[in-house]
């Protein structure tokens, strides 16, 4: 598998440094309000559990799962949920955490979402923000980092659902891309 990856972009140190960073600005902002944070699977799935170790406060998790890409390198446009909350967003402070902001179109449609569903606040907590590709318009309150407009690997990130358990983020050589159209 790391035959595969043409360069580091993050390491895990890199990755380590980003979540401490994101979770003293979490604490400091959520202080007493036992926010409801919601993680996007399955990209975001590293990220949450390391964001919310470091931060020594209380909070809630939940999970939903949606998906706008097959197993492709472009979005298809359309949001699906494949499952959704157990807890209600209802009054509730929501955190919505995710990997990567690329498009957007995943994060509208949530943001849209949850306020129907009458939560009191929706922030975003993203560890990466390709806002070069950005089609929807959306906002991540805590990013981690901006990244080129390249696809990348890793730490969650997946490529026709390979390489999730990267333990750092990376760019895949062209020949793996070349390899699946051939
Ligand atoms: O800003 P967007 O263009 O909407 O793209 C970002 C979303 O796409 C990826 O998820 P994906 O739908 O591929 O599902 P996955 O998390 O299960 O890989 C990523 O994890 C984000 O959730
Ligand atoms: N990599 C993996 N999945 C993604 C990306 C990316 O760069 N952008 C949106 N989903
Ligand atoms: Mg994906």
């Amino acid at each position: 598998m790391e035959n595969d990856i043409l360069k580091v972009l993050y390491s895990q140190q890199d990755i380590h440094d980003i979540t401490t960073r994101l979770a003293a600005e979490l604490r400091r902002d959520y202080a007493g309000k036992n926010p409801l944070v919601i993680c996007i699977l399955k990209g975001a799935i590293m990220f949450m559990t390391d964001l919310v170790r470091e931060v020594d406060d209380y909070l809630e998790i939940d999970f939903m799962d949606v998906s706008s890409y097959g197993n492709e390198t472009e979005s298809s446009g359309e949001v699906k949920i494949l499952k959704d909350l157990d807890a209600s967003v209802a009054h509730r402070d929501v955190l919505i955490v995710e990997d990567i902001v690329d498009t957007g179109r995943t994060l509208h449609y949530l943001m849209a979402l949850f306020k129907t569903r009458q939560a009191n606040s929706v922030k975003i907590c993203t560890l990466m923000d390709k806002p070069e590709r950005r089609i929807a318009d959306v906002h991540a309150d805590y990013v981690g980092t901006t990244v080129p407009n390249e696809f990348v690997v890793g730490y969650g990130l997946d490529y026709a659902e390979r390489y999730r358990n990267l333990p750092y983020i990376g760019v895949l050589k062209p020949e793996v891309y070349a390899h699946d159209e051939g």
